[in-house]
């Protein structure tokens, strides 16, 4: 394989080294001739024959670590003893903890915040239990549950291997829209048991975000939810990512002066997020919607034995077209990859109708890389963060759950998905609109405001906010 380029990647060394057989000169030539530069040195330890130092070396490409690992087996005196970089840094110990609102400074702080004040608050709550949105921690907090089955596009990875991407989610909740969010990864992939353990935590909860959880049982443990509970029940892979699409997809088609009714659409990866996405982009009036899926395009003339796809084969592709993605995209107008990294190839573009707009969101690996497409595309966006135009769900649940939290909706209905998609279109003005600025930037405040405002007015307009917030 070729090495990648690294574009300035830096990586931690520790390393051990016997003073009596060797000099640190040694180890430093070692990792000049394999390909890394060093840019800082910290002694850890050090005694009268042996020091432990950190070295911070920016390597030239991605195979430098182990060419420096390799060097150094060969040198006496120098040990290894550990390689990490600034992402496994970010890491360590996790990346969230829990905070008292207000320190216990005192006995008198203790009988009150704990036995025996604590008592009273507790009874208040067993007499009206709707007082556990004001007394606890309950209206504020997310639980962001996974049972590892679909992770980013890892495949199922399992609860532990879930967990960074659950406490990513928690860290975007709290800092784009204050929300307390928990990662609660599951050691179970029983639909029943997820559904049982989900009601049983949900009482220090006001809402429950579902996250890679696959097909199709993300879909009953989703409806079951919402059904047997009262709080918000939101499987953001579906919904999160819909909203978010569509508000990009509305932004392309105006940039490309198209109508979507007219629009040619192929959805490729008929999953928890392409479904999703069909479904809203039909209700937003799409006409011409193709799905494919790792056997080909869904059609009515078969039968599948999973529902949600017989359901899709029925409501898509009217003109009966058959193969895979290569037939599926002949004089299509835009290309939705919530499927696998890598799978579309520029020869696919090339067959697209004039000004073909491409949204690759499969992560961490979008289904084309822009830098291979730009010059075929009219628009590309990828669901990442190292590119333009990134269609990914942060845009969307820190604000849709702030906006249902403070007006404390029973759920997330299609109205408020509407509105969410509409509030994100929107924060981009006609004059801003571009190639390369078609969905606005996440660290955009306005993102979050817009969102949070017309997602409270649309549960307040379709009856399902129980009060409305201060502004
Ligand atoms: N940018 C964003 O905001 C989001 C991106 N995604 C990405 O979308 C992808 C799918 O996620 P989910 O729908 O949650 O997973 P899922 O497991 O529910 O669905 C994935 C679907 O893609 C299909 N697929 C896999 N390889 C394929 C191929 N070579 N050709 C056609 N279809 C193929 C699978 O058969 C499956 O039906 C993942 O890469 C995920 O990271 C998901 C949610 C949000
Ligand atoms: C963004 C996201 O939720 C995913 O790729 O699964
Ligand atoms: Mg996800």
């Amino acid at each position: 394989m070729r090495n990648q380029p690294l574009d300035g990647k830096t990586i931690i060394l520790r390393i051990e080294l016997d003073t009596k057989q060797t000099f640190f000169g040694t180890a430093a030539t070692a990792i000049e001739n394999a390909g890394g530069d060093i840019i800082a040195i910290d002694v850890i330890q050090t005694s009268r024959d042996r020091t432990v130092r950190d070295l911070t070396v920016k390597v030239r490409e991605a195979d430098t670590p182990g060419r420096i690992a390799k060097a150094f087996e060969k040198l006496p005196g120098i040990r290894l003893i550990n390689v990490s970089d600034r992402t496994f840094l970010l890491h360590l110990g996790g990346k969230i903890t829990i905070q008292p609102k207000t320190p216990i400074q005192n006995r008198d702080d203790l009988s009150r915040v704990y036995t025996p004040e604590v008592a009273r608050v507790c009874n208040a709550i067993h007499e009206d239990p709707s007082k556990a949105f004001t007394l606890t921690i309950k209206r504020n907090c997310v639980a962001v549950v996974s049972d590892g089955s679909a992770v980013l596009g890892l495949g199922n990875i399992g609860p532990f291997a879930a967990m960074p991407v659950m406490e990513g989610k928690a860290m975007l909740f709290k800092q784009f829209a204050d929300v307390d969010a928990f990662p609660i990864c599951l050691d179970t992939q029983d639909t029943e048991g997820i559904i049982a353990t989900v009601k049983a935590i949900a009482p220090g909860f006001g809402g429950i975000n579902l996250e890679d959880i696959s097909s199709p049982r993300c879909f009953e443990i989703e409806q079951r939810l919402r059904e047997e509970l009262d709080i918000p029940v939101f499987h953001d892979d579906q919904h999160g990512t819909a909203v978010v699409l569509y508000a990009a997809l509305l932004n392309a088609l105006k940039l490309t002066d198209r109508k979507i009714e007219d629009a040619r659409i192929v959805v490729c990866g008929i999953g928890a997020a392409g479904t999703a996405c069909t479904k809203m982009l039909l209700a937003g009036g799409a006409r011409h919607v193709i799905g494919v899926d790792r056997e080909g395009i869904l059609t009515r003339d078969h039968h599948y034995p999973n529902g949600m796809w017989q359901w899709y084969a029925e409501h898509t592709n009217e003109d009966r077209v058959y193969g895979g993605l290569a037939e599926a995209l002949q004089n299509a107008d835009v290309f939705i990859g919530l499927s696998a990294g890598g799978i579309l190839k520029r020869e696919h573009i090339s067959t697209m109708a004039d000004q073909p707009i491409v949204f690759a969101m499969a992560n961490p690996e979008p289904e084309i890389r822009p830098e291979e497409a730009e010059d075929l595309v009219a628009v590309i966006a990828t669901g990442r963060s190292d590119y333009p135009n990134q269609i990914n769900n942060v845009l969307c649940f820190p604000g849709i759950f702030r906006g249902a939290l403070d007006c404390r909706a029973s759920v997330i209905n299609e109205e408020m998905k509407l509105a969410a998609a509409e509030a994100i279109a929107s924060v981009i003005s006609t004059d801003e609109l571009g190639p390369l600025y078609i969905v606005p930037s996440v660290f955009n405040q306005r993102v979050v405001e817009e969102v949070r405002r017309r997602v409270v007015q649309a549960a307040t307009a379709s009856g399902v906010a129980r009060r409305q917030p201060r502004e």
